[in-house]
């Protein structure tokens, strides 16, 4: 009879293991164990979300830097997605202000790597388990102007407060002639058509300066969540 201690150390086949379901549950616990391990000693920090297409020199992109900078000069930990664009933008501003930056990397298959702004960094493969480093290790949330991962991250916070799995966690949008429309639309249809509850918006707050943004993140009122029914159990 085969025995298991025999089957581990005498293998020496191609490793088809790796790529199965069980092992892949440990790649994906070493990424929580990593993460947890890396910022559990963090501070306070924002999450600041944004396109990963803007350029230097841009609005959107001096915006991202005087968030970063804003923040860090309030003893406020920056954390983003690490990669270009806003993110950068975040990231550099956090250098300027002397702060800390964080940027949490996600492998993609145009890969790019950590933007040279980030001083803490960490790569991730799995998104779910980057998100949730986002949520856990920040107390609130910036987002810039955006495509659809900034869409998926504002979102995902959302779902998050509006059922209270995460409780005194303000959400701040900045740019309002770009969230405008969006704003509208939740009010035009969504609302209106009963799909949220007018409520719901109270969770998110629409600024125009990098200023009112980090002091709305960091010192706003957070307004409670409705109770719909959207709860569900852990
Ligand atoms: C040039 C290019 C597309 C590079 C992509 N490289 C990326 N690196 C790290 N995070 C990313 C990247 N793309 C999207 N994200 C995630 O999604 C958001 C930006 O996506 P988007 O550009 O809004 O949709 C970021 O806040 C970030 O968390």
């Amino acid at each position: 009879m085969e025995m298991s201690d025999q089957r581990l150390l005498d293998t020496k086949g191609p490793g088809h293991f790796i790529h199965t379901d069980p092992w892949r549950v440990m790649r994906i616990q070493s990424e929580f164990v990593e993460g947890f391990g890396a910022l559990s000693d963090l501070g306070q920090a924002v999450s600041v979300f944004g396109s990963a297409r803007t350029k230097p020199g841009s609005a959107y992109y001096d915006m991202g830097v005087e968030v970063g900078r804003k923040l860090a000069e309030a003893g406020v930990a920056v954390i983003t997605g690490g990669g270009p664009g806003s993110m950068e933008a975040a990231n550099r501003g956090a250098v300027e202000g002397n702060g800390v930056s964080v940027g949490l990397g996600i492998e993609l298959p145009f890969e790019q790597g950590l933007n040279q702004w980030v001083d803490l960094g960490i790569n991730f493969r799995y998104f779910f388990a980057r998100k949730t480093m986002f949520v856990k290790y920040a107390q609130g949330f910036i987002v810039l102007p955006g495509g659809l991962g900034t869409l998926d991250e504002l979102f995902e916070a959302m779902v998050l407060v509006q059922t209270q799995k995460v409780t005194s966690f303000p959400i701040v949008l900045l740019g309002a002639a770009f969230w405008g429309p969006m704003i509208e639309w939740i009010t035009g249809t969504l609302v209106a058509e009963g799909m949220v509850s007018a409520k719901d918006l109270d969770l998110i707050q629409v600024v125009d300066s990098p200023e009112e943004a980090v002091n709305l993140v960091l010192h706003g009122h957070v307004r409670a969540p409705s109770t719909n029914g959207d709860q569900r159990p852990e």
